[in-house]
């Protein structure tokens, strides 16, 4: 029976397993099935921990519940810098992913991540061929790379968009070979948007927090915000900030839910 923790950040939820002593047999299918809502745990994202060398606390493995890998989660990653800074009280934790470190800082109750550089260019999200990233020939959308690849929609009104059937529709677009995650943003002030997403391998998630990265960069590079706002998820507000260095910093809560065990050996391989 191995533990598990189940975490969560603005409603986005993951399960977490911690295998930094010792390695862990979690399959791209046990993750499925562990983060299956009705078979499993359930779960937006299944988390493996790994061993931290060089400069970095943690790896941090992230899984889809369709049991793709995905290169960035903002959410997880404010609930990993405090579950690490749990084991040793620090302020300060250096969490690693395949796309590079990001690092968390304690803020009072909250923590805020340096989610590194968004990336811009058309190659880097990846989209399928040359074209402007502030304007696809898709919606109208706009797209960037927080370590995962987003497209953001901008929309009048946020309430009346039908999220189920347009978000699974673009999330599989040809013009995304690595597929994407769809942001939906409703620009209430230069200082305040409305954001929900459509995950790529997840689905419908209460909040997307490197989603609200992206949405971000995308509203300031169209004119529509200045370079930091709060974005109002269906689980609550992030506060985004672009620094004019070009990385993006995302404030933001964390929670545990529950702990438990579970029996990997008893899942499908
Ligand atoms: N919930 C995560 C993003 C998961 C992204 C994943 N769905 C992908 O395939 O890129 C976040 O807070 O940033």
């Amino acid at each position: 029976m191995v533990p598990f923790r189940k975490m969560h950040g603005l409603g986005n939820d993951f399960v977490v397993l911690d295998a930094r002593a010792q390695p862990l047999p979690v399959t791209p299918a046990r993750a499925a099935a562990i983060a299956d809502r009705r078979r499993g745990i359930g779960c937006d994202q299944f988390i493996l921990l790994e061993p931290g060398t060089d400069g970095a606390d943690v790896f941090m493995r992230i899984r889809n519940p369709d049991g793709s890998e995905a290169g960035a989660c903002g959410n997880a990653t404010r609930c990993i810098a405090s579950l690490v800074a749990g084991d040793s009280g620090a302020d300060r934790v250096v969490v690693r992913t395949i796309s590079g470190d990001l690092p968390a800082e304690r803020l009072g109750d909250l923590w805020r991540v340096d989610m590194g550089p968004a990336r811009l260019g058309w190659q880097d999200i990846p989209l399928a061929r040359a074209m402007d990233t502030l304007h696809l020939p898709l919606e109208d959308a706009a797209a960037c790379s927080m370590g995962n690849p987003h497209a953001t929609l901008f929309v009048p009104d946020l309430d009346a968009v039908p999220v189920e059937t347009l978000g699974p529709r673009l999330e599989h677009d040809p013009l995304f070979p690595d597929r994407a995650n769809i942001g939906f943003v409703q620009v209430l002030n230069p200082e305040h948007i409305r954001l929900t997403v459509w995950e790529r391998g997840a689905g419908l998630t209460l909040a997307c927090g490197s989603g609200a990265c992206a949405a971000l960069v995308n509203a300031a590079r169209r004119g529509l915000t200045g370079r930091a706002a709060t974005v109002t998820l269906p689980g609550g507000d992030l506060h985004i900030e672009w620094r004019a260095d070009g990385h993006v910093l995302m404030t933001g809560p964390v929670a545990t839910a529950f702990t438990g065990t579970i029996d990997l050996d008893g899942l499908p391989q």
